[in-house]
This record gives C-alpha cells, structure tokens and sequence, in this order.
C-alpha cells in the first residue's frame, strides 16, 4: 500500500534557471520524509514532479521502483494535500470525502462505510453528516487528509498543508498528522520552510537551499551535527565566529579568532571558507576562566522565557554571543552588567562550510 521514491539525478530548469539541482535521494516505503527550505528553494517542484505535474529537465523520478517518465498526474499512486485545501463547502463531510470513490463508481453504500472509517482514523467519528462550513480549520485539514486518503495512494504528497493554521492547532496538527501516517502507513512527503514542524513529524528531513540538497539525516543529526553553515543556521540558532583553522587531529581542530583560540569539532576538512559555529544552549556562563574555549564577557540582557534563560553578553572587542540557560534552578545565573566568563565544550561546537560557501 506504500511505496518508496527515488529521485535519481533529478534537475529541473526554467528557462535558464534552474530551480533544482541534480537531487538524488532515496525515500523508504512507509517513511515521514520532509524537503525543509527557504522559500523558493525548490521544495514545491520537486513534489511536483514526483506528483507529475512538472516534467524533470533531466534525471528520474521513480515511485515504487518504477520509472515515472511519460506517467500523467492521473496515473501515478500519489495523493497531494496543498495549504488551501479546495474541500467543496456545499457538500457533507462524507460526500467530500467520498467524491474520488464516487468518480471511480464505487457504490454509496461502499462509499459512506469507507468515508466513516477515515473519519474514525483522522479522529471525527460521526461527523460525516456535517456540512464542511462547520467545522473548523483543523477538522478542516483533517477532512482533506481523508479525502486524499480514500483512493488509497501509496504516497502522501504534503505541500505546507499547516500553514494556514493558527500556532496551538498547527502544533496539535503535527502530532495528528505523524499518528495517521503511521496508522495508515503510507509514504509522507512533506515539505515545509518550519524546522519545527520538519524536526518534530519526520523520520527524516531533507534541508534544501537554492535547488540543493545539502543534507539529508534524521531530524537529530540535522540539528546536532549539520554538514554545512547553511544547515547550522538554517535549523536553530547559533553563535558564529570567524577565523581561522589551525592544527586538525583527531576530528578536533584549533581556529583562531579575534577573541583567541578555540577547539572545536571539524567534521570534513573544507577546502573552501569556514566559520565556528555553537548553539546558544552549549555556552556556559562561570565566575572564573574555563579550562577551554572560555572568554571573558560583560553580561548584557537577560530575558526569561519560561523553561529557559535568554542571555546576550559582549566580550571586549565588542562581539555579542547568546546562551540559553535551563530554568531549572542549576548553574551561575549571570546578572546584567556582572563579569563573567563564557565557554563551551570542545565536542560541542563545530568548524563547517560557511553559509555562503554552501549556498554559491
Ligand atoms: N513555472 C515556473 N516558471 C519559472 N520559475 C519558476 C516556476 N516555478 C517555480 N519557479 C522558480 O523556481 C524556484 C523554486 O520554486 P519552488 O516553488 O519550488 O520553491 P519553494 O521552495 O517551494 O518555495 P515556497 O516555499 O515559497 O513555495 C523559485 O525561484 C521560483 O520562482
């Protein structure tokens, strides 16, 4: 019932333009998989060719093994769900759920037993009799995903189907969305430019920029061990410092910044530009130097954000770095205008492709 996908060398060309890069990635039958991205990066034509409404300039699409060239929108196992949902708001919630079934002429009878069953799976039992115009976006969304549902596609194509819904339901929607993929099994593309939503539903995400893929991992590996400058930024935050590398051993490296030198991670050696890169929640605050990587600073701003601490603090040359900081009663809490040192764990930062040399 569900199918793998294989973009295999897969470009696509507008004009002179090219707006997707010799992508190669191979999706798993069953699996949650997210093309994440700034927008215009290329995620909303790559689904389109694997749906089949934009032809590849060169490379395959292949969905179940199967070669896609010469394949109509009509003929291949996909089902897409856009943010405007296009649900005929005259019609029942059964009747809309329904419709592909009834345009393949299965029976009413038939019909109305399989729309009360993904009622049941999208959690609405019982609401096949009401009208679309009373429900609510979530339910909304939730009738859309059934519809697509009903003529069983091996493959769920999701084109930002959350970003009309306001904060609370689209988060409460990307749990719902992760339980039916899972109960019904069926392949999920999604794309998305919100990390959260990528990082929180997926079995793994593909972080694109400028019609590339630049890294494809589990969500985990994404955020803790990006490739490149543009996978750090893009998912998180981070303190970046320039520099430069000095000795490399043992998959650490030295590199010399303005505020002195630093050990940090160096996952490849990069032959072109790189920058350092820690996320705010590795920077430690103490009252006396750190053994490594430690740099004394004046505490500026301290926000509190609920379960964490905010905090913005400048070193002597003038460099602002950020740490958020547990809520949870441990460690030195830095006052503004106190000073302190800052530092991080070696393992904890990491040397990377910058941003720009990842994008060029
Ligand atoms: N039919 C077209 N003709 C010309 N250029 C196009 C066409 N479709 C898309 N593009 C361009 O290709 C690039 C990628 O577009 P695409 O819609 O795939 O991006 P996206 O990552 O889905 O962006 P968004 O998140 O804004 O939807 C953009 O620069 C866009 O302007």
């Amino acid at each position: 019932m569900s199918a793998g996908i294989d973009l295999d060398d897969v470009c696509c060309d507008f004009g002179s333009f090219r707006a997707v890069d010799h992508v190669n990635v191979s999706i798993q039958p069953g699996e949650f998989f997210s093309f994440l991205g700034p927008s215009g990066c290329g995620k909303t034509t790559i689904l389109r060719m694997i749906s089949g409404f934009t032809e590849p300039s060169s490379g395959v699409v292949r969905i179940g093994g199967k070669d896609m060239r010469g394949q109509r929108p009509n003929q291949r196992p996909t089902a897409l769900i856009f943010q405007n949902l296009a649900l005929f708001p005259l019609m029942s919630v059964a009747d809309n759920i329904a419709f592909g079934l009834e345009v393949r002429g299965v029976d009413r009878a038939k019909r109305r037993a399989r729309a009360e069953e993904l009622l049941r799976l999208v959690d609405l039992p019982g609401a096949g009799d009401k009208m679309v115009s009373q429900l609510s976006g979530g339910q909304k969304q939730r009738v859309a995903i059934a519809r697509a549902l009903a003529v069983e596609p091996a493959v769920m194509l999701l084109d930002e189907p959350l970003s009309a819904l306001d904060l609370k339901l689209r988060q409460h929607m990307r749990a719902e969305l992760r339980a039916i993929q899972k109960r019904t099994g069926v392949t999920f593309i999604y794309i998305t430019h919100d990390q959260g939503e990528a990082l929180a539903m997926s079995d793994r995400v593909g972080v694109m920029s400028h019609g590339r893929l630049q890294q494809v991992a589990n969500p985990r590996d994404i955020y803790d061990t990006p490739v490149n400058g543009f996978v750090a930024s893009f998912v998180g935050e981070n303190n970046i410092l320039t520099g430069t590398v000095g000795n490399i051993g043992q998959g650490l490296a030295t590199f010399e910044t303005a505020l002195g030198v630093f050990r940090a991670r160096m996952p490849a050696t990069s032959m072109g530009p790189v920058k350092l890169y820690v996320r705010p929640e590795h920077m430690r605050f103490s009252t006396t130097p750190g053994e490594v990587n430690s740099v004394p600073v004046t505490v500026g701003d301290v926000a509190f954000e609920g379960n964490f601490i905010s905090v913005h603090a400048t070193t002597a040359n003038g460099t602002v770095l950020v740490a958020e900081l547990r809520n949870d009663g441990t460690g030195a809490m830095p006052e503004p205008g106190a000073a302190m040192h800052m530092s991080f764990d070696p393992a904890r930062a990491a040397i990377l492709p910058d941003e720009t040399a990842a994008e060029a």
